[in-house]
């Protein structure tokens, strides 16, 4: 397994920390051209620092998308051409269905996979086996405490900077519009979306709450295997208060699970 990482943000950089621990190496970083020299410090020992795909060293196996839509959007199809697997946590990407069949049809050509990390979430698995009966309705709640927000459109609605007076719901709508109009903030919508019911018929509210130090995510389904609510209080990443560690702990097990002979 030869490894590539695309970013080098948050995620990215808890990543490296936790696979390097693992006795695994970072090969090579894909960057934009524009943030080479001040994106390229790592822990990695003496990595290819480049910005396309095609620059990458012949002998990657696997390329990480830590870097968000923009990154998975730009870089994915390449990679998955080229034979490469991916890895992603820009799950909220594929809401846009340009960009999901070029992934699709860009993994077939190549006999490739795209992997989905979990990302801040838990019980995906349960959904995804709820569907295979009738499964009536997937709600997903987010909460943020308001600087989890700055960056995002319910910058138009609120204001962020101050203290809020109580919790204020800034979105509610579909899990595709939720993911495409907050691309750093809903990619827990997406997975949630594409582990059930889809983009269109999951509902979505999105929450800016100034008593809380945590991310909330909340799933709220029912179907005929009964139901269920699942909630996670997630912490956040020391680097980046929207992102939660969970979401890179994510890709750390995606990584780890690929060796292993047992899939668990
Ligand atoms: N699935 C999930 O539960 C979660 C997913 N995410 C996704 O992960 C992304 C990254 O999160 P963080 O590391 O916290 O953000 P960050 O802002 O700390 O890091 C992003 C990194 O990606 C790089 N980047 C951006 N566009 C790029 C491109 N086109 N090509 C190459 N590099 C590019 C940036 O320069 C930066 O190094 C978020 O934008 C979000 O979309 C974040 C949290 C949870
Ligand atoms: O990290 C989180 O708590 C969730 C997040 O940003 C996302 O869903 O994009």
């Amino acid at each position: 397994m030869k490894i590539a990482l695309l970013g080098n943000g948050a995620i990215s950089r808890y990543v490296q920390q936790a696979i390097l621990k693992q006795g695994l190496h970072i090969e090579a970083f894909l960057l934009r051209p524009q943030r080479m020299d001040e994106d390229h410090q790592s822990v990695a020992s003496d990595p290819a620092i480049v910005s396309s795909v095609t620059a990458l060293p012949q002998d990657i196996t696997h390329l990480i998308d830590c870097a968000g839509h923009q990154g998975l959007a730009e870089h994915g199809p390449a990679a998955l051409r080229a034979g490469l697997d991916v890895i992603t946590v820009s799950i909220g990407a594929l809401a846009d269905p340009d960009i999901y069949d070029d992934l699709v049809s860009s993994a077939t050509q190549g006999g490739s996979r795209l992997h989905l990390a979990s990302g801040a979430i838990g019980a995906l698995d349960t959904l995804r086996a709820a569907r295979s009966g009738q499964l009536d309705s997937v709600r997903y709640t987010g909460r943020k405490p308001p600087q989890g927000w700055i960056g995002s459109p319910a910058e138009q609605s609120l204001d962020l900077q101050s203290s809020l007076p109580s919790a204020q719901t800034h979105f509610t709508g579909p899990a595709r519009d939720a993911a495409l109009r907050y691309p750093k903030n809903a990619n827990v919508a997406a997975a949630v979306a594409l582990a059930g019911v889809g983009f269109d018929a999951t509902e979505v509210e999105l929450i800016a709450d100034p008593t809380i130090s945590s991310n909330i995510h909340e799933i709220c389904a029912s179907g005929d295997f009964g139901s269920f609510t699942f909630s996670i209080t997630g912490n956040s990443l020391p680097d980046n208060p929207r992102s939660s560690a969970l979401a890179a702990m994510s890709v750390v097990a995606e990584i780890l699970a690929i060796n292993k002979p047992i899939s668990s």
